[in-house]
Formats: C-alpha cells, structure tokens, sequence
C-alpha cells in the first residue's frame, strides 16, 4: 500500500511534527501521517511510532480542526468512529447494535482536571461523581445475551463493524454461557468488555514457543487480539484468555422497550458513511442499518424499572450475573482530585496485577448525567482514558550473547546501552531465535525500539533502519555451543539451533534450575543462584544431587547461616513428597508443559509405566499428538534417564500417582444442579462456577423443581424468594457451599 519512498517520507515528516507542532498549513501532510499510522498499527500490526507518539499528532490536528473548524473534512481521521479500515478477516462481519468508540485520551493530570471542568460546565454541577477502573490492555470484545443465554461474540472492529467469533468467545472460561439477565427485567443486553492474556499464561506461551522454535508473540495484547482470530477454537481455548466485561451498551427490558447509550445512530451511521468516502456507498447504507436502532432514549423507562442507572450499579449487576467486571478494582468518588489520587495509587500497583493495564479510564457515574454529556463520532464526552507513562524507549544495540538453555536451545541475548524504561534499566534482552532476528532485520549497532509489556519482560519491538549510518553489522549464529563448543544443530522445521551434548554445563546446570522452580517441585530457598553457586563449586552435579548436598560444606560458604541451612534443607525434603505430576514437569521433557504433565500423570499409577508404553499408547492421551508423544517415548526409553528417575526413588522421592484424579477434580457433586445468587465473598462467581463443574455438579440458569440447589451469598433477591417455595431445592450459603466439595 505504501512505497519505500513513501514510508520514509512520512516518517520524517511524522518526526518533524513532534518536535515542532504542526500548523494548519500543514494539515494535509499531518492528516496524511496520521492515516499512514492507522494503518501500520490496526492493518500491517506494525506500528512505527510509539502510541505516545501518535497521540500526540492525533491531539495537534484536533487543535489545528478546534481553531480552523472550517479546516474540518468528513475523511479526517478525527472524524471516525473508530479505524473505518476495513477487516481483512475470514470471520463474518457483523455490525454492533451501539457503535463501540474510541476514548478520548489524556497522559497528565491538566488534562483531568480540564475534563472535570468542562462536565461541571456541561452539566451546570459543582462536584461530579466518577467511576475510576483499570483501562485493560487487551482486545475488545462486544457480547449480546437474549434470553438468558450468550448467543453473539463480536471483536471491536472498525468501530461500527467488527467479525462474528462467537465460538472463540465459548473458550474464554470467565465468559458465563447463560446469566440471569431476566431477573433484571432485561431480555436482550449487548455488553462490552476486553479479552486478556494474562502476564502468567503470556510468558508461558512464549517459553513454550521459544522452546519449539515458533514465533513469539510481542505483547499481551497483539496475543489476545490475535488468540481470538484463531480458526481451531480448540487452539483458542489452550491460550487461556481471560476477560473482564465493564459496560452495558444496550438492553431490552421483558416488557420490549430499549435503552442504550445516548448517542443517536441515525448520527453515528451518518458519520461513517460520510468518513467512509466510498468504501460505504448509499445504498449499502440501508441495508448495513440496524433495524433496531430509532428508540435509544432511556427516556422511555422510569428509574424505578431501570435494572441500573449509575455506572457503578451496571458494573454490580453485571458481577452478580458471574461475569468478571472490575467491581473490585473500581472506585467511586467525588471530584476530579480523588480521581487522580486514585489514578495514581493504581498505577503504582501495576506490576503487582496479574494481567496488563495501559492507564485508568474515568467516567461519569450517573447514567443520566452521561446522556446530557453526550459523544462526539470519536469518543464519549462522559469518559476518558488515563493512560500512564509510556514504557517504550530507543537505545542502541551494542552487541550479542548466546546462552544455552535446558534442553540445549541456544538463544541470542541483545546487550543494549542502559535504557531507563517505566522504573527498571534494560540493558539486555532475550531475541529467542535466528528467525526472529532476520524478521526484525535487527543488526550489531541498530537503534531499536524497546517495550516494556507483559510485566518485566522487555522486548525489541522492532529497529530503526532510517537511522542507520551504515556501520551496523550482521549478527552471525554461532556454529559451535558458546559453553561445551560441540557442534550446534536444527531439526528440520524448527528454528531453535541445539546443543547435543547431554553433558554440556550449561544444560545440566539450566536443568536443575527449572527441576527446583517453582512450578515444577517448588523447592523453595533453593533457585537459579544457589544452584549455579554449587554447581560452580562442585558440591551439585546433577538432578539427583540435590537430595545428597552435603551440608556442612554449604553451611562454611558465606551467607548460609544455620537457620537458611535449616530452611533449605526442609525444603528439600518436602520436595520428595511432591505429586507425580510435578515431578514429571520437572524432569524436563520437551513438550510436556504443565498440562502435559498432569495428562500424563493422570494416565499412570507409577512413573515406570511409561516404559511400557508405545508412541500410540502416549497419542491416546488427551491432547497429546505425535510430536509430544515422540519425545515422551524417547525420554523413557533413555537408559541415562531412566537411571536417574532410580537414582530419584532409592533417594526417596515419591514416584506414584497418589490420586487417581488430580487434586482438583473430583465427582462428589455428580449430576448435582447448583445456581449461585447474590454477592459472594470468598469466591468470585465464574470461579465458584468452575468449581462445580470440577466436581463433577452443573450449573443452571434460572430457579426451577431442577435445581438441587441454591446458594445465597450477600444480597440474594427473587431467586431466593421463588427458590424458597420450592422445598425439593436446598437453600445454603457459601460456607456451606465450600464444605460440600471439601
Ligand atoms: N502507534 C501507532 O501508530 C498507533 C496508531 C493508531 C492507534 N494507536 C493507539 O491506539 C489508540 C486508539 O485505540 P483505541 O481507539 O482502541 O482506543 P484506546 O486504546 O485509546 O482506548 C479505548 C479502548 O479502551 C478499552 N478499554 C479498556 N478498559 C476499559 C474500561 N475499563 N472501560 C472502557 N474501555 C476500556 C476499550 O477497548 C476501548 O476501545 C491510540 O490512542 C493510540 O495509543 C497507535
Ligand atoms: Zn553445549
């Protein structure tokens, strides 16, 4: 779509607008800049601007438009609803009963407080009370539910039009299939949320790519976007999105009357086929109309039959029925001043969030006061995006290592001038393999642009090749291991150059570290330190080691006191005791993940049962094909392994499948109905759900002679009434709840 020429060109002139703001004479070259972006980041999925960037040149046209109105043309990118690019998708695309919009942006506190000041003007109030959340980094999502029961998924889209992937939503587990929206008077709600990878299961999946040799994902967010566009929702549902929901769009009550968002559509869709320019011609316009859309007002019910009519009362609601919504990470206050307070306690806590947020997103509580306010065709007046500091930064690339990894994979590691990015100094990053190097075209001297995301991991987002000076070098692959020096080599179809040599130092000291992890035999006061230490020392050798240090030699090196001996030691014992899944994750075998590891665990009464088993034995297992089942089969048929695992049980460690069934499922609630209502205070709704199901129960939508039974958290209102006439159903609480599946 763009020529080099053409690239090159309008990143100058995008440089130049951010160090010199541009004026209405430059409004075209701007305009043409900011459509150039759009399409980087929302098509190509390549951005070349920090997003700090382009909102900056986002905020000079609409400064440029604000003094010049007459400036204003309907193809200006202030003008959309959203991106009015359209989807290049395999999905169906649908069109959204409310247009999803933008919000409008602000990176510093003069902004809040100028948003504050011109609602008290719009809405002639002294103090106005907000809702403060978190804004989710992820990908948005628009749900509908009729009759009780989930029956559309939508991605945002342009806005106006997004693409039908109702059965990849079904794998998103905190999705609830059905919710009682009919006990809220509401027949057909359209609701808004965003999917998320979480930091945990984002880091994860690139391990377990890197492992394989496949692309990695740059950020949580490009990995939730693009989970849900995947076509096997089978692949969908091994990503483990998670979502929160926090907006009602639009809802019809039992009774038929609609209300939804202010803003009218006639507008909105007037808008976008005007900004569309041709791509939306006039007699598309008809049928692309939702036939649904003349009555919006919410003039039309009284308070009284509202289900909400605040902000925070939806959010409720929407908790109640089992969808996550930040219920518990919103705050309500008053005045603009508490927001930022808030605002600014939150972004502290970012780290600590097991998912990313990109800033806080403040909007007006009261869902009347919201009318009066309005939108714009871009964002609503009654809301605003606060988004924190940008943690992207350039640096230069000043050279390459090569470490060896536990199954021998070599990965190149970019040593960068210290750069200083939201709080931490980055000065070397993991480049994961030889592919991903020559995609990013990265070289030896290169300034890159590096991201912070998807917690502490840091990641080159891409180099800066308009800025080469023509001194940048190659980066060679080494042909030998850095340690051992044996020859590297690849498998056919993977990327990952190895080291063989099952010997080799690094593997065997990398082994050990992931043995003792958390994850695998949660060995605590050991770690990646400790294990280097005696490994350098002598004093560890290998896996079996761990359970015959000699202690008294570790208790002479300095910083190892009696009671961190004591510690270490008990800990070290505990570990014997550990499930046989865990042992089976630690012993490293490729492929098998966690989920591998309990599969296989679960299919055995002891670990030797494995060597009887064949490659089609192991490929009857769930979700085992036959690449995993390969290695699985070589691993026990390794007389080195195997040896080990004796060497592991003469030492004592647990070797057998304790359970038949892992720890967490069970049948005790076998075919047994359960619906939850009110507020739960130990468990979140869609987790209590979860539990159910684990053990075996089901869960079911309404109050009927069918449910056996109900359980009543905080607040339970009519389905406790009507369950109490019904005496086959039993009434208990939480509490009692938990102690059944105990
Ligand atoms: N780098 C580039 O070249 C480039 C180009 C185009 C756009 N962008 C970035 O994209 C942004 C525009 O994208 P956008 O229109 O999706 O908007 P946005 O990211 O600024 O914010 C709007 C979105 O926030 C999400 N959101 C998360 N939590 C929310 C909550 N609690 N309540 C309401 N909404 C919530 C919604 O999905 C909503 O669509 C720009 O501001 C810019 O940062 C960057
Ligand atoms: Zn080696």
């Amino acid at each position: 779509m763009y020529s080099t020429a053409q690239v090159q060109h309008l990143e100058k002139i995008s440089k130049a607008f951010l160090k010199q703001p541009a004026s209405a004479k430059d409004i075209d070259a701007l305009r043409k800049a900011l459509r150039f972006h759009e399409y980087r980041y929302y098509v190509m999925n390549d951005p070349l601007v920090s997003d700090t960037e382009y909102d900056q040149l986002y905020k000079q046209l609409e400064a440029i438009e604000k003094a010049h109105p007459d400036l204003i043309t309907n193809n200006s990118p202030t003008q959309r609803v959203g991106s009015s690019l359209i989807l290049n998708t395999a999905f169906p695309t649908v069109q959204h009963l409310v247009p999803m919009l933008s919000l409008d942006n602000s990176y510093n506190e003069a902004d809040l407080i100028d948003f504050d000041r011109k609602a008290r003007e719009n809405t002639g109030l002294d103090i106005i009370e907000y809702c403060v959340e978190p804004k989710f980094d992820g990908a948005s999502i628009s749900l509908i539910y009729e009759d009780d029961e989930l029956s559309r998924g939508v991605t945002r889209g342009n806005g106006v039009e997004g693409e039908e992937i109702t059965t990849n939503i079904k794998q998103v587990r905190s999705i609830p299939l059905s919710a009682a929206f009919s006990e809220y008077n509401i027949q057909t709600a359209e609701i808004r949320g965003e999917v998320l990878m979480s930091k945990k299961s984002f880091a994860k999946y690139n391990e377990q790519m890197e492992e394989e040799g496949l692309p990695v994902l740059a950020n949580p967010r490009n990995a939730a976007s693009g989970s849900l566009r995947i076509k096997d929702p089978r692949l969908v549902a091994k990503r483990n999105l998670e979502a929160f929901l926090y907006h009602v769009s639009y809802y019809t009550t039992l009774e038929g009357k609609k209300v939804s968002d202010e803003m009218s559509h006639e507008q909105v869709y007037e808008d976008y086929d005007k900004t569309a320019n041709g791509e939306f011609d006039a007699a598309n316009k008809k049928n692309k109309k939702n036939p649904d859309q003349k009555d919006h007002s919410k003039e039309n019910i009284s308070e009284e039959e509202a289900p909400f009519i605040t902000h925070s009362e939806s959010l409720k609601m929407l908790w109640d029925l089992g969808f996550r919504s930040p219920e518990k990470e919103k705050k309500v206050v008053k005045g603009i001043d508490a927001v930022i307070k808030y605002c600014r306690e939150f972004e502290v806590k970012r780290d600590e969030l097991p998912y990313e947020i990109d800033g806080m997103v403040i909007k007006v509580n009261d869902l009347a006061l919201q009318d009066k306010l309005g939108m714009t065709s871009h964002h609503p007046r009654w809301a605003i995006a606060f988004k924190f500091k940008a943690r992207q930064g350039t640096t230069k690339l000043i050279g390459v290592e090569f470490n060896v990894g536990r199954t021998g994979a070599v990965t190149p590691v970019a040593k960068l001038e210290p750069v200083f990015i939201g709080g931490v100094t980055v000065s070397s990053i993991s480049m994961h393999n030889e592919e991903y190097i020559k995609e990013k075209d990265l070289r030896i001297g290169d300034m890159v642009l590096v991201e912070r995301a998807g917690d502490v991991i840091p990641q080159i987002v891409k180099s800066l090749p308009e800025v080469r000076t023509g001194k940048e070098t190659i980066i060679n692959y080494p042909a030998e291991c850095p340690v051992c020096k044996s020859k590297l080599f690849k498998e056919e179809g993977e990327a990952v150059w190895r080291c063989i040599n099952i010997e080799c130092p690094a593997q065997v000291v990398e082994k050990i570290i992931h043995f003792v992890s958390k994850d695998a035999m949660d060995i605590k006061h050991f770690g990646a330190a400790n294990v280097l230490k005696f490994f350098e020392l002598g004093l560890l050798k290998d896996i079996p080691g761990i359970y015959t240090l000699d202690f008294e030699a570790i208790g002479k090196l300095e910083g190892f006191g009696k009671k961190s001996i004591d510690n270490l030691q008990s800990a070290i014992e505990d570990s014997k005791k550990q499930p046989l899944h865990r042992l089976i994750y630690a012993l490293g075998i490729r492929y098998a993940g966690e989920t591998t590891a309990k599969t296989l665990a679960n299919a055995v009464k002891e670990i030797y049962d494995f060597e009887k088993m064949s490659i089609e034995d192991l490929q009857q297992l769930e979700d085992i094909g036959i690449k995993v089942a390969t290695s699985i089969y070589g691993f026990f048929h390794n007389d080195d392994n195997l040896q080990i695992l004796h060497r592991l049980q003469d030492l004592g460690l647990n070797m057998k499948n304790t359970k038949k069934q892992s720890s967490e499922e069970s049948n005790t609630l076998s075919e047994q109905t359960f619906l939850f209502t009110g507020t739960l205070n130990k468990l979140k709704r869609s987790d209590a759900e979860e539990l159910v199901e684990k053990h075996g129960g089901k869960i079911v939508s309404g109050v009927s002679s069918k449910l056996n039974y109900l359980v009543v958290g905080e607040d339970a209102g009519s389905k406790l009434e009507k369950a109490k006439k019904i005496n086959t159903i039993k009434i208990i609480s939480e509490d009692e709840f938990l102690a059944l599946i105990k």
